[in-house]
């Protein structure tokens, strides 16, 4: 993810599935907090080449999971980035395979990429806004659009303008960038999401310990049960007594 990396605070960080965490430079030994995000867009809007993962220098690309470190308010995450495949555009649908659908599932953020210079790939923004609403129901996921290629505006197909309503009207927020010229708004989107995920891991975890800790009611039954063995007694004492 060139992006990611052309971050000043980023180091390099293990591979999912790599077994020693001795590849972490935070200086600490805890585990770093993990935060994935998916890139989706159409095919050509540059997910992968500028946005995701230049290609090495020997022209590979090194897979399409990108991980990195990050310090965000003096903590260090753990970024996993996914490429995924792009988007081929179709008549009024969306082509959604289910290795795209598991990256979105699998994504605790989504970043919707189009290139200003293809209106499709901006046609497609909404209907793939919809289907991260779908996967993910209850508004959890942040999903934040970017609009790339700013550096082309002499070929716009679509007015930064119309990304940006269109963003507000999704309830995402609007970034225009030029991955080929400047990382730093690059940078700044993905910081800004990562902090958004971050924030939402630390406020529903001690929600979830706290409700733990409510003591549970005790079972009306028992209370019923009990409540009625009493009166029970009591009859049978009453009844003994009168005998
Ligand atoms: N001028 C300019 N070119 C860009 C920019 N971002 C990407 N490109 C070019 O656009 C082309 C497509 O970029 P990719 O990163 O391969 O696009 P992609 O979205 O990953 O495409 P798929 O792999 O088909 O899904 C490449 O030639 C990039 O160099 C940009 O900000 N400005």
């Amino acid at each position: 993810m060139r992006l990611v990396q052309n971050m000043c605070t980023i180091a390099e960080y293990p591979q999912a599935g790599s077994a020693s965490g001795d590849g972490c430079s935070g200086g600490s030994s805890a585990r770093p907090r993990l935060v994935k995000i998916a890139v989706v867009g159409a095919s050509g809007v540059g997910k992968t080449g500028e946005c995701c993962a230049p290609r090495s220098p020997g022209g590979e690309r090194p897979g399409n999971l990108y991980s990195r470190q990050i310090q965000i308010d003096g903590e260090m995450l753990a970024i996993q980035v996914q490429d995924t495949p792009g988007i081929q555009i179709h008549e009024h649908s969306l082509d959604c395979n289910e290795q795209l659908n598991r990256c979105i599932r699998w994504a605790d953020a989504v970043v919707i990429v189009f290139s200003i210079t293809d209106y499709k790939s901006y046609e497609l923004l909404s209907q793939l806004h919809q289907q991260v609403r779908q996967l993910h129901p209850g508004n959890r996921v942040p999903v934040v659009v970017v609009a790339n290629k700013a550096d082309l505006l002499h070929i716009k197909e679509v007015e930064p303008q119309n990304g940006l309503q269109l963003a507000n009207m999704l309830g995402c927020t609007f970034y225009e960038v030029s991955v080929s010229e400047n990382y730093n708004d690059v940078f700044n989107a993905f910081h800004v999401l990562c902090k958004e995920v971050s924030k939402q891991q630390i406020t529903s975890t001690p929600e979830k310990r706290r409700t733990s800790l409510i003591p549970r009611p005790k079972s009306p039954n028992m209370q019923d049960l009990k409540r009625r063995f009493k009166q029970a007694l009591s009859a049978k004492v009453r009844t003994v007594t009168s005998v």
